[in-house]
C-alpha cells in the first residue's frame, strides 16, 4: 500500500471512529459525549468497586429494611448512572407517554409542563422540585411557566450539572439548586407556592416520610403534584414473572422496594394533603411509554461497543460496561413491565395542603 492509501485509510478509519462515538453517541438533546462519560462524584478507579458496592446492598437484602442507609446507596447509583443517562437519553430523567407526530424531547417537556400547570404556577412563585436530577423538567418548568423553581437532589454531581445547564440555557435567574436529602430538606415550614415531583419519590424507603416533608414546607393552600413509580392493578405478587420483573426493576434503578398505586392516595391523606385528583397516566389512550425504550435497542448495542471500547483505551472508567449493561438489563424489565401493564412509572396524584384543620374536603 503506498502512503497516500495509507493515509486515506487512516483518515477514513478516524473519521469513522469520530463518527460513531461523538455523532452517534450522544443523546437526541446533546448534553454529554461518550468521550465524556465519567463515575460523576467518583474517582475513576473507585467506579468498579462502587458497581459492587451497588450490587451488594442487593445481595443483603436486610440492609434495604435499613432504611438510614437507603440515600448513600441512591448517591452512589447516581454517580453511577448520571452521565449515562444524559449520554443516551437526556437531561431529563423520565419517561412520558408517546405523542403520535411529536418528537420524544416534545413529549417530555409537554410531560413536565402538565406538571406545573396542575399545581396552577404563576410568574413569580417559589417551587419546589423534589428530586430534580440534572435540571431538564426544572428548565422547562421555570420557562413554561416564569416561576422560581428550587431543586434539591441527593447528588452532588447532578448539582453541579445541573447548575451549569441552568447557566448554558440563560434560565438560572429562575432556577437554583440544593444539594441535600429530601427526607429531611433544608428549608423552612410553609415557604414555597407548590411542590411537583417527576419519578424521584419511589427512591424514598417509607413514601411517608417524603410527603410529610414535602406537606411541610408547603404553605397552606398550595398544590403539590406527583409522578409516582408504582405496582398496577394487574400485578399478582404470586406470579413469578411479575416478581421478576418487579425486582429486576427495582435492582436496575436503585429502588427500596416498588409500592402499590393503591398506597399513594393513603399515605397522602396520611400527612395531611386533600387528594384533589389520581390517575395513572399510562392508562390509554395514553400510547405507550416504553415504546421509545424499545425503539432504542439497536442503539443500546452500539452504545456497548462504545463504551467498551472506551473503557479499554483508558477514556471511560472501567466500571462503566458493567453499569452500562445493568442498564441494558433494566431497559428490558422496564419494557416488560410496560407491556404486561404491572408497572407504571407515572402514577399522578395532586394533592393540596389544607387551608385549616376544616379545609378537609377529599375527592
Ligand atoms: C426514574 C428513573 C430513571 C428512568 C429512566 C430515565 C432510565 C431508566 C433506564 C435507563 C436507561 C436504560 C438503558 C440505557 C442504554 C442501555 C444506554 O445505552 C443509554 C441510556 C439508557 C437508555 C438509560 C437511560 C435512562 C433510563 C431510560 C429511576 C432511576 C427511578
Ligand atoms: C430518576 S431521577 C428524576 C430526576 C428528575 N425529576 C427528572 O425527571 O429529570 C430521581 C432523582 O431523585 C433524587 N433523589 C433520590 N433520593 C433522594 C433523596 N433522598 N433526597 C434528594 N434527592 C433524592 C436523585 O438524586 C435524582 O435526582
Amino acid at each position: 500500500m503506498d502512503s497516500l492509501s495509507l493515509f486515506c485509510t487512516g483518515a477514513l478509519l478516524a473519521g469513522g471512529l469520530y463518527w460513531f462515538v461523538c455523532v452517534l453517541g450522544p443523546a437526541e438533546q446533546k448534553g454529554k459525549r461518550a468521550t465524556d462519560l465519567s463515575g460523576g462524584s467518583i474517582s475513576a478507579e473507585k467506579v468498579q468497586d462502587n458497581y459492587k458496592q451497588y450490587w451488594s446492598f442487593f445481595r443483603r437484602p436486610k440492609e434495604i429494611e435499613k432504611a438510614e442507609k437507603v440515600p448513600d446507596f441512591v448517591d452512589t447509583f447516581y454517580n453511577l448512572v448520571t452521565d449515562i443517562y444524559e449520554w443516551g437519553w437526556g437531561q431529563s430523567f423520565h419517561f412520558s407517554p408517546s405523542i403520535p407526530g411529536k418528537s420524544h424531547r416534545d413529549a417530555t417537556r409537554l410531560h413536565e409542563e402538565m406538571a406545573v400547570d396542575l399545581i396552577q404556577a404563576k410568574p413569580g412563585d417559589r417551587v419546589l422540585d423534589v428530586g430534580c436530577g440534572v435540571g431538564g423538567p426544572m428548565r422547562a418548568i421555570a420557562a413554561h411557566s416564569r416561576a422560581n423553581v428550587v431543586g434539591i437532589t441527593i447528588n452532588e454531581y447532578q448539582v453541579n450539572r445541573a447548575r451549569l445547564h441552568n447557566k448554558k440555557a440563560g434560565l438560572d435567574s429562575l432556577c437554583e439548586v440544593v444539594c441535600g436529602n429530601f427526607l429531611s430538606m433544608p428549608f423552612p415550614d410553609n415557604s414555597f407556592d407548590g411542590a411537583y415531583s417527576i419519578e424521584a419519590t419511589c427512591h424514598a424507603p417509607k413514601l411517608e416520610e417524603v410527603y410529610a416533608e414535602i406537606f411541610r414546607v408547603l404553605k397552606p393552600g398550595a398544590l403539590y403534584v406527583s409522578y409516582e413509580w408504582v405496582t398496577t392493578d394487574k400485578y399478582r405478587a404470586d406470579d413469578p414473572e411479575h416478581v421478576e420483573v418487579i425486582q429486576g426493576i427495582e435492582r436496575g434503578d436503585a429502588l427500596p422496594g416498588l409500592r402499590s398505586y393503591s398506597d399513594i392516595a393513603e399515605t397522602a391523606r396520611k400527612v395531611g394533603f386533600v387528594v384533589v385528583k389520581e390517575r395513572d397516566l399510562a392508562k390509554p389512550p395514553a400510547q405507550p411509554w416504553w415504546s421509545r425504550l424499545k425503539m432504542g435497542r439497536i442503539a443500546y448495542w452500539r452504545n456497548h461497543i462504545v463504551v467498551t471500547v472506551l473503557a479499554a483505551l483508558g477514556i471511560a472508567p472501567k466500571g462503566t460496561v458493567d453499569v452500562h449493561e445493568m442498564l441494558f438489563k433494566t431497559a428490558d424489565y422496564l419494557t416488560r413491565g410496560g407491556d404486561s401493564g404491572i408497572f407504571s412509572p407515572m402514577h399522578m396524584i395532586l394533592c393540596r395542603k389544607p387551608l385549616d384543620t376544616d379545609d378537609h374536603a377529599q375527592t
